[in-house]
């Protein structure tokens, strides 16, 4: 099937709409951050750097570490800028854009996020390192597809009941981590279950002026338990990450460098000393991850 105009949308240079990107210009293993100016604190430490390409919040740069080429892009925040990002990254790779059809023989991309979310475990701590093993996702982005057999809907109808959510609230999807990709992370990080949200203030409980429908949530969350694990972390992209990544064949990590402890009320004194300590570990493990052959 040859993709119109209006769906597969290329840009007058041949880029695609909206990262500004060209087949070539992207590595097969690919990081992402929430923060456009994190590109720079990423790729700084590589050896060399071959592309550079700005488009609204969508900065990536490609470049060389340690013998691994690799991508770093920005995602700006939210799953609703996962979903652009991410049906782009896989249209770089497994789209013809000269025949404007899917290619027969399909490209895997090693995916990991670098960000920065909040704990609400006390004994998770301020300024640790998370590792994403399962991914909730408040936003309902994953909804939009055809999902059912990459979600575990046993979970979600658990926490749902757990929570008592009212049915505005919509049903959260579960999706897990590559476990590939977790096994190099594995060790001294933080295992947890991370929730998304479709925001920063009230979907993650924070009250400013203005009251919450349920104020409980967060504890809720903190408290709910499957097969003696527990939910440990929030931020806004890793749910969307997982779930697209899995339905479009690629194998997708989270990191997070926790920089709030929403039980006990911290945030990190040097949130960016934390986010570098974070960046400085996880390209030497992205380094030695070994092809798929
Ligand atoms: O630090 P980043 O990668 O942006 O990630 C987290 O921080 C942002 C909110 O401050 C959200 O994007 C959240 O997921
Ligand atoms: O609490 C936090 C911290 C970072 N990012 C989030 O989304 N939440």
């Amino acid at each position: 099937m040859t993709l119109k105009p209006s769906e597969f949308i290329l840009n007058e240079d041949g880029s695609i709409y909206h990262l500004n990107l060209l087949p070539n210009q992207l590595a097969t293993t690919v990081i992402t951050v929430g923060d456009p100016d994190r590109v720079n604190n990423i790729t700084k430490h590589f050896d060399t750097i071959e592309h550079i390409v700005h488009k609204r919040e969508f900065h990536t740069q490609t470049g060389m570490y340690k013998g691994k080429r690799i991508s770093v892009i920005s995602t700006g925040i939210g799953t609703d800028n996962i979903d652009i990002v991410f049906n782009e990254l896989d249209a770089l790779v497994n789209i013809d854009f000269k025949t404007r059809k899917v290619k027969k023989n399909l490209t895997s991309l090693d995916i990991i996020r670098i960000g920065t979310s909040g704990s609400i475990q006390a004994d998770i701590p301020i300024d640790a390192f998370l590792v994403s093993e399962t991914a909730v996702g408040f936003d309902s982005l994953l909804h939009f597809y055809k999902s059912e057999e990459i979600q575990d809907i046993k979970f979600s109808k658990l926490l749902l009941e757990h929570l008592i959510l009212p049915r505005e609230n919509g049903l959260p999807y579960v999706v897990n981590a590559d476990v590939r990709l977790l096994s190099y992370f594995e060790k001294d990080y933080f295992k947890g279950i991370t929730v998304t949200n479709c925001g920063f203030y009230g979907p993650q409980g924070r009250v400013l002026r203005l009251p919450l429908s349920n104020p409980n949530l967060n504890d809720r969350m903190a408290h709910f338990n499957y097969k003696d694990r527990r939910i440990t972390n929030l931020e806004m992209e890793t749910a969307g990450i997982y779930g697209l990544s899995k339905l479009l064949g690629h194998r997708a990590l989270s990191l997070n460098a926790i920089v709030a402890n929403r039980a006990t009320g911290e945030f990190s004194k040097d949130p960016t000393a934390t986010v570098e300590r974070l960046i400085v570990d996880a390209l030497d493990r992205i380094a030695s991850i070994e092809a798929v052959i």
